[in-house]
């Protein structure tokens, strides 16, 4: 099942609604937080120490002292705890006291920062929980320098909920963030993905239906694929199960057209169809194995199209991608094709695709549809792209480090790429062959977006686990090994 995610300001409604409409008291929510807090601290930091909890003054401290309560009852005596101030919320300030009579060791920064910054340097980790999701505007000065005490340590950090101040600047770099009940979208942004580190979710028994009523998104990953895309009838042949047409490649960037459309053969798609220039074709033309390699598009019918991938900036290809749109009812529109699409809007002011093809730019791309700059592009992949893909009727794939699928009705899926190897020549043309194979085969358009990239990024993964850096051309050869792992079956 695709899991929520809320923004940070859901976060709150979610945890007051637990309280006010369901009578979950603070402290019960507290302490099953703090205690499965615990248990991922445990399990990723294991004896390593000395361990310095570093609590704020809200409820994102009263969860690292309860942290702090665990490791010190399972013996552990290197525990030390850092108070942001003698300040607590009223659920924090009942934790502080049961630590100071078990005689857990207390500095407070307001009071003791040589202290402060000489036991953080000895620290094996630092445990963060000095702003959650209460944080608001910008940092405060004497967090600020305890961040950069953090910072400068030398310890590895494990941020409570979301990495302190993430956003902001002078926020804390976490190795590892462990989010309290429910993913928060806010960390998933590209501008501030790697302050998290390695995320988890720890459960705490948030209600589903009010984590669901406050969802902004859904968080993708590879147990979603299957359930996206359906089953495949084994008694299905070529001709019912979908025609892809690539338009693609031009001199000097024919491979690019090889790679969507072999991307393409390799998901449930039957037939692939790569219209070329006629430049090309003499280059192009014996190398289709199971592809047919056209030159030019005449009589070719498809279900789907896939437009864009090294097909150069000619003159023509503005004209060329307005007929593609009109003969084909759905598709992807990628590369080069996106910079055709931008001029075929600003030529007529205004296009509507209905909701029926999937845009796939990577952020230079993105910023040049919307009209902004790659920073507000990474900074607020929610926004830009909602505005984009309401404006032009278009699923929008903004592929990064993070990739965001937008949908015009604003519905927003998150993949969690975080994988190097992915970054490399040609990889986007594959995802492109991959989102057109899916739609050709009958797959729903924010269905198939959604699993090409997560099939996509997993074969990533995956192809790295296993045989280390690669090429594109490799990724093209895990395409069907992956879909067929994630649940992609027929039969
Ligand atoms: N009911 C509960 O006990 C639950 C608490 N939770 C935890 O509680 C956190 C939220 O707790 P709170 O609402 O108390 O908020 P936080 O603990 O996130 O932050 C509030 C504190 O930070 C200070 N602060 C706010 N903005 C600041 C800024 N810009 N610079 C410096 N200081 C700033 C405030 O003065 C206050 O002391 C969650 O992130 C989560 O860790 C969750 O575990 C869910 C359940
Ligand atoms: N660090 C990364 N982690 C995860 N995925 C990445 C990373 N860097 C790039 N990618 C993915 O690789 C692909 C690159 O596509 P694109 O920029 O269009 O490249 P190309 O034009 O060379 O095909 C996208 O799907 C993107 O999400």
């Amino acid at each position: 099942m695709m899991r929520p995610l809320v923004s940070v300001e859901g976060a709150r409604r979610v945890d007051a609604r637990t309280r006010e409409e369901y009578g979950v008291p603070e402290l019960v929510l507290m302490e099953q937080a703090g205690m499965r807090l615990h248990e991922v601290f445990r399990e990723v930091a294991g004896e390593d120490g000395p361990v310095v909890y570093v609590c704020g003054s809200g409820n994102n401290g009263g969860d690292a002292m309860v942290m702090a309560r665990w490791a010190w009852l399972e013996g552990r005596r290197d525990v030390r705890l850092v108070l942001r101030a003698r300040r607590f919320s009223e659920a924090g300030r009942v934790q502080a006291r049961v630590l100071e009579r078990l005689g857990v060791p207390v500095l407070v920064w307001e009071e003791e920062r040589e202290e402060v910054r000489r036991v953080c340097r000895e620290a094996g980790w630092v445990v963060e929980g000095v702003l959650g999701v209460g944080a608001r505007g910008g940092l405060a000065e004497d967090v600020a320098e305890l961040f950069r005490v953090v910072g400068e340590s030398g310890a590895r950090v494990f941020s409570v909920d979301v990495p302190g101040g993430v956003g902001c600047e002078g926020g804390v770099r976490a190795d590892v963030t462990a989010m309290v009940g429910v993913g928060k979208w806010e960390v998933l942004v590209p501008a501030w993905r790697e302050w998290a580190g390695e995320l988890r979710v720890v459960p705490i028994g948030f209600p589903p239906e009010v984590v669901r009523e406050e969802a902004e998104g859904w968080w993708l990953g590879p147990g979603d694929v299957g359930g996206l895309v359906g089953r495949v009838r084994a008694a299905s042949h070529k001709g019912e199960r979908g025609r892809v047409g690539v338009w693609a490649g031009s001199r000097g960037l024919a491979g690019a057209a090889l790679l969507s459309a072999r991307a393409a053969a390799r998901t449930p798609a039957g037939l692939v169809y790569l219209c070329c220039d006629e430049e090309v074709y003499g280059l192009l033309g014996g190398l289709g194995g199971g592809v047919v390699v056209r030159p030019g598009d005449e009589g070719v019918r498809v279900d789907a199209a896939v437009v864009g991938p090294g097909w150069g900036r000619g003159e023509g290809r503005v004209g060329q991608l307005a007929a593609i749109l009109g003969r084909c009812g759905r598709g992807v529109i990628d590369a080069d094709g996106l910079e055709a699409l931008a001029r075929l809007r600003d030529g007529e002011g205004r296009l509507d695709l209905g909701g029926r093809w999937v845009l796939t730019p990577h952020p230079g791309e993105c910023a040049r549809l919307a009209g902004c700059t790659v920073e507000e592009v990474l900074g607020a992949p929610g926004r830009v792209c909602g505005e984009l893909a309401r404006g032009l009727g278009a699923v929008v794939v903004l592929k990064a480090h993070t990739t965001w699928v937008v949908a015009p009705s604003g519905r927003v899926w998150v993949y969690d790429g975080m994988c190097a190897p992915l970054g490399t020549g040609g990889a986007g043309d594959v995802l492109a062959g991959v989102i057109g194979g899916l739609l050709a085969h009958g797959v729903g358009v924010e269905e198939a977006a959604c699993a090409g990239v997560v099939a996509h990024g997993e074969a990533g993964r995956r192809l790295f686990a296993r045989r280390g850096w690669f090429g594109a051309e490799d990724l093209v050869g895990e395409v069907g090994t992956i879909l067929k792992d994630l649940g992609v079956d027929y039969g």
